[in-house]
């Protein structure tokens, strides 16, 4: 299997398009883990627990750990998601982007020390800054085209020759870098037209979607846009409205109904008549 199939595999397995952001933040914790000895790992795992069913992929964020120092929580975290969820692709949000033998380094860390299934990528570096990456057939290669933020604009709309930078870089990914099938786009939610140019460009190329809940997004219009024929296509991220849906001990119930919740609403949109 690779992260493409299982992908694929997870999306009609549990009828969802909906990818579950790992982003713990102490300060957000329920009291309840206020004097446990592990609480990021506790933290996660319960939310993971309680969110799998309704989940395409898990995304954890790595700053998010590397901050707190908790890379082995992050460790363990992404075993257990393949032990206790196996087929369900855990990309780790990274953004690396570097030199090829500093990528390297970088792509041991993402798929041999983390074990994650795909990782996301800065590509302004250029084809050889992704290369250690993309040769790793079975992993996914997430790359940034239009990000969520309302910065995006700043570079990635600029003009570049008749077309906007991000168009470049979609094209440039889907005709050249994506010799093993192995590609994916980060294309913000809140940006739809944006969105919506990136999948003419792509064909069924898997678009990660981040900025739905928190950012503000639209799940109507992130489907319309970025959907494929067959309703798939969309790994659709949303991190803090699912993770801290919950203040109380039923934090990982509250996360788990928010996850549902998430879930129907985007289903409701790929089962639309108007789309
Ligand atoms: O364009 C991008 C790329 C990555 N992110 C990341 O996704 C989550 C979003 O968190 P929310 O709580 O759902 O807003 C976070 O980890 C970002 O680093 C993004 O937002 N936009």
């Amino acid at each position: 299997m690779s992260f493409i199939t299982d992908l694929q595999a997870v999306w009609s397995r549990h009828d969802s398009l909906l990818c579950v952001g790992l982003d713990p933040e102490p300060s957000r914790f329920p009291a309840v883990l206020a004097d446990h000895p592990d609480p990021v790992f506790a933290f996660c795992k319960a939310i993971v627990d309680a969110t799998a069913a309704h989940a395409c992929a898990f995304k954890p964020q790595i700053a998010h750990f590397a901050a707190l120092a908790a890379e082995d929580a992050l460790e363990r975290l992404i075993a257990y998601i393949h032990e206790a969820h196996p087929g369900i692709p855990v990309i780790l949000d990274a953004k690396r982007g570097d030199i090829g033998s500093t990528a390297a380094r970088y792509a041991v860390e993402a798929f041999d020390r983390y074990q994650a299934d795909a990782v996301t990528l800065n590509p302004y570096l250029g084809r050889d800054s992704a290369e250690p990456f993309l040769e790793r057939a079975d992993k996914g290669v997430i790359l940034l085209c239009h990000t969520s933020n309302p910065g995006a604009a700043d570079l990635q709309d600029l003009d570049v020759g008749g077309r906007p930078l991000y168009q470049h870089v979609a094209k440039i990914i889907a005709e050249s870098w994506n010799g093993h099938g192995n590609c994916a786009l980060v294309t913000g939610a809140t940006w739809p037209g944006q969105l919506g140019e990136v999948r003419t460009l792509v064909g069924d190329m898997p678009l990660l979607v981040p900025g739905i809940g928190a950012q503000g997004g639209d799940v109507a219009e992130v489907i319309r846009h970025g959907a494929t024929a067959d309703g798939t296509g969309l790994m659709i991220s949303s991190s803090r409205a699912i993770i801290y849906a919950g203040q109380g001990e039923d934090y990982a119930l509250a996360a788990g109904r928010a996850a549902s919740d998430l879930k129907d609403q985007i289903n409701a949109q790929r089962n639309s008549p108007a789309r």
